[in-house]
């Protein structure tokens, strides 16, 4: 999916704007807070129904104003399908797809899948699990069908699973819920693990080109002891997890491990290195997802040259412009992305908040 059209209303700095964009790469070049960063939000806005800079709404809002609106047309087999996003200062959301109001964000991320990378996005490797499960679940989301409500259901009955222990006399109590809870729980490992053996092979492949002198695997672990029976477990578990108020082990503990030669990466590699490697799990997705739905992701980059010199930077070039996604970089100089431009990219001029194409 491309977007060819993008308009912004009352986000940050930018009052309006209406962008005709490249389906390749489209450049924000501007000075220091002139809103670059803020276009890359209002189209993950549209991915993502929120902000990645910002958990209040109201933040992002421009000033005195009481929602802030991002459109956008998203060309999908030979039409062109028009997708909007208005958000108010109250928290409440709407969302439209095609002509039809009242839809759900996730119809609008199913429909727009993106990656993000940020000079920020190092939390992804130095964070803790709960910055890799959304990164883990991204994929699967996009490949399974049944993910998102199987896991919502999950989340659901843990929660309720939670609150029971407070007060329950014994496992019989629970063993309940536990009898619903746990094939769902073996499903999302099931479809996690699968969906990671897979990414680790494109992972390496990318890791080859971005960082050859390490040796960097990638493992998943699925939130409870190997070999365990998951439903014997959360039985014998009952009295820790009772005395803890919570259920300490299940997929909501998964993770990510990503090592060099058995040392976890951030303890190896250096800040520049770590961002390639977030670049090469990041393009590892997108790749994948198109390879399982023929989908390709939007990247979304900002501060493309931050941590990068410029052979890292002309690398990542070449390996964005193979996945033939569209590309949205910001960057302060527009020689920052000499290496990424050519005949189908677009320049677009960022100026306290007023956008112009260059
Ligand atoms: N709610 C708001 N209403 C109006 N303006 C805002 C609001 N929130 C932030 N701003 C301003 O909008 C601008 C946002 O800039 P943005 O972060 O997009 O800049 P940038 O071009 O990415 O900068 P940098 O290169 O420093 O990352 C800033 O000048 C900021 O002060």
């Amino acid at each position: 999916m491309t977007l060819s059209r993008l308009s912004i209303h009352d986000l940050r700095n930018i009052e309006a704007c209406d962008l005709e964009l490249s389906a390749g790469f489209n450049f924000l070049i501007g000075a220091n807070g002139s809103g670059k960063t803020s276009v890359l939000e209002a189209v993950y806005y549209l991915g993502h129904g929120r902000s990645f800079r910002s958990q209040l709404t109201g933040r992002v809002i421009r000033h005195q104003q009481d929602s802030l609106t991002v459109h956008g047309r998203v060309g999908q087999s030979g039409t062109l399908l028009p997708v909007g996003l208005r958000k108010h200062r109250d928290g409440t959301t709407e969302v439209k797809i095609g002509e039809e109001k009242g839809q759900k964000l996730f119809q609008l991320a199913e429909i727009l899948p993106m990656q993000l990378i940020t000079p920020e996005g190092f939390e992804l490797l130095t964070g803790g699990p709960k910055c890799r499960r959304p990164f883990i679940d991204w994929g699967v989301f996009h490949v399974e069908p049944g993910f998102y409500a199987c896991w919502s259901r999950v989340k659901r009955l843990t929660k309720q699973r939670n609150a029971l222990l407070k007060t329950a006399r014994s496992y019989r109590e629970l063993s309940y819920w536990d009898a619903e809870l746990v094939p769902l729980c073996l499903q999302i490992d099931s479809w996690r693990r699968a969906y990671v053996e897979k990414l680790a092979i494109r992972v390496n492949a990318l890791c080859q080109a971005f960082l050859p002198e390490y040796e960097i695997s990638l493992s998943y672990s699925r939130g409870w002891e190997k070999e365990s029976d998951y439903a014997e477990l959360l039985k014998d578990n009952y009295l820790r997890d009772q005395q803890l108020g919570y259920t300490v082990s299940g997929p909501h503990k998964a993770d990510l491990r990503l090592r060099v030669s058995g040392t976890p990466v951030e303890d190896v590699l250096s800040r520049g290195q770590l961002k390639l490697l977030v670049c090469a799990l990041r393009l590892a997705q997108g790749l994948q997802l198109t390879e399982d739905t023929g989908k390709p992701s939007i990247y979304l980059i900002d501060d493309f040259a931050s941590e990068l010199d410029s052979g890292r930077r002309a690398l990542l070039a070449t390996q964005l412009k193979v996945t033939g996604a569209q590309v949205f970089v910001s960057a302060i100089s527009a020689e920052q992305v000499t290496e990424m431009r050519d005949e189908n990219s677009k320049m677009f001029v960022v100026e306290n908040g007023k956008i112009t194409a260059g």
